[in-house]
């Protein structure tokens, strides 16, 4: 049995990332995604990050990124990692030599089945992790759960699993202390793009009340 770790991704407000070093989550994220809700500038992310207290890993996550936007992003914001969540290849993501989480969008029309999840993962050899996440045309942070039981036969140790999609405080028993991370981020939300404190802090409590000591 595992201890899970939490991310909790799309922060925007200090307040919000004050409130996640309290509360014992390991990473929070920052979305580089100008489409997504979630949305910072580089510019916001460089003031939020001075915010961060030490010991809460910072993720930035990014969709389709060019080369310059990666190189920015890492001498501007110095991340723990960056997590690819479009469709970079494993050059694109490798070539900065960088710590990355590959995110697997499961339910994409080439990621059906084990065998496809196990193929892509392959093309990844450094990644740190892989956060699996339901497929959805806005790439991500969409509320959706996938079927987990497509894990089953995979052959990736589960440090290196992260599990996302549609978690929320109602629905996280099944995953405490049987996956090592997990990432949430619409359920924590008060409105999209917006964290409920609130919410944060009881499925934080939940968490941690079911964690093995
Ligand atoms: O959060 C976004 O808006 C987003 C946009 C584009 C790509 C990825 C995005 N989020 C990825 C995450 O890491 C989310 O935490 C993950 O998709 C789970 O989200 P949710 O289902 O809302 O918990």
């Amino acid at each position: 049995m595992l201890k899970t770790k939490v991310k909790i991704c799309g922060l925007r407000r200090e307040e919000e990332i004050m409130l996640a070093a309290q509360l014992g989550v390991e990473a929070i994220g920052f979305v580089l995604y100008p489409k997504s809700k979630r949305a910072l500038s580089l510019a916001q992310a460089a003031q939020l990050r001075r915010t961060i207290p030490a010991g809460l890993k910072l993720v930035v996550l990014m969709v389709n990124p060019s080369v310059k936007e990666v190189q920015d992003v890492i001498a501007q914001l110095a991340p723990d990692i960056i997590q690819f969540h479009g469709d970079e290849s494993g050059a694109f993501c490798e070539q900065f030599h960088y710590p990355y989480w590959r995110a697997v969008r499961v339910g994409a029309p080439y990621l059906q089945t084990t065998a496809d999840l196990q193929h892509y993962i392959h093309q990844y050899p450094h990644a740190q992790k892989f956060l699996f996440d339901a497929y959805s045309a806005c790439f991500g942070g969409a509320g959706i759960r996938f079927d987990l039981s497509l894990l089953d036969g995979l052959h990736l140790p589960v440090e290196h699993i992260v599990i996302a999609g549609g978690i929320h405080e109602g629905n996280v028993d099944e995953l405490l202390n049987n996956y090592d991370f997990i990432d949430l981020s619409s359920g924590v939300e008060e409105s999209p793009g917006v964290k409920s404190l609130d919410k944060m802090k009881s499925f934080m409590q939940k968490v941690n009340q079911k964690s093995i000591k």
